[in-house]
């Protein structure tokens, strides 16, 4: 049987080789967007006066969660999260499971100056081209859809075209294969994208083992001000929150209240 990621990740093979058959690299590199010089999503974790920031992502829905929330509009999500002092923001653009778009991104990109994400899975360098041509800051990189060299050679052409890249693993030996890949950030993913699990615990263990001139993320399963306290002082820097804002009907003042929850907490 095949998992999950092994299904995204067939999916994907398919939509990269279709599209790439109608537009081609020359194309994306040609838009206006190409043009445009990114932020860093990274300095903005680093340097900000909460002393941790948070990613906060836009999601409709997910393989583990039929419907997160259907009904609000990407400017009005992204803009609530701007005010309420993110540090960036995460936009899923897979579509078949996670019913999100590159059109997205573009709204996104018109409505926000905060650095953006773009969450897909990313396996083919054309899927860079296509963020950067359609105004992201920042990619992510699956360790556990990805080999070591594929890691190696998509972080190195990110990083050629002035994006970053936040690297998710979800164990020890993800992690330390990985540690030559040029990447400003690395996520902990607390849910198991094999089995779909969630475990904030994996992320406490993990955190000693990177680096530290890499920007230390958590990601998943957050839901409480409690939870970032621990997380905070395990050594993460960064916090990647989707459900827990997008299932409210104002994401943007879900969290303000949680930015100023953990504010308290952590002061
Ligand atoms: O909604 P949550 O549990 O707060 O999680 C957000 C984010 O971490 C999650 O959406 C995510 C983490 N890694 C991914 C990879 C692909 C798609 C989605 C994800």
């Amino acid at each position: 049987m095949k998992t999950i990621l092994e299904k995204i990740i067939a999916q994907k093979e398919r939509e990269v080789a279709l599209k790439s058959s109608i537009v081609s690299n020359h194309q994306l590199e040609k838009s206006e967007l190409f043009k445009r010089a990114p932020f860093s999503l990274s300095e903005r974790i680093k340097n900000n006066s909460l002393g941790f920031g948070i990613i906060a992502e836009h999601k409709r829905r997910s393989p583990s969660k039929a419907s997160i929330n259907q009904s609000l509009h990407i400017q009005d999500v992204l803009a609530g999260y701007e005010n309420a002092g993110a540090s960036g923001s995460s936009i899923l653009t897979d579509n078949s499971f996670f019913g999100g778009s590159l059109e997205d991104l573009l709204l996104a990109r018109a409505t926000t100056q905060l650095p953006l994400l773009r969450k897909d899975f990313i396996i083919d360098e054309y899927q860079i081209l296509e963020a950067k041509a359609y105004g992201a800051d920042a990619i992510l990189l699956i360790a556990a859809a990805l080999t070591q060299q594929q890691v190696f050679t998509l972080s190195s052409l990110a990083k050629n075209l002035g994006l970053e890249v936040l690297l998710e693993v979800h164990n020890l030996k993800e992690l330390e294969q990985n540690l030559d890949a040029p990447v400003q950030l690395i996520g902990v993913n607390n849910r198991n994208l094999k089995i779909f699990e969630v475990d904030i615990d994996n992320s406490l263990l993990l955190a000693k083992h990177i680096p530290n001139d890499i920007v230390k993320i958590s990601e998943s399963g957050i839901n409480s001000a409690k939870a970032i306290q621990k997380l905070h002082a395990a050594g993460f820097n960064g916090f990647l929150i989707g459900e827990h804002f997008m299932k409210t009907n104002t994401p943007g003042d879900a969290a303000q209240k949680f930015i100023e929850e953990v504010t308290q907490l952590i002061h």
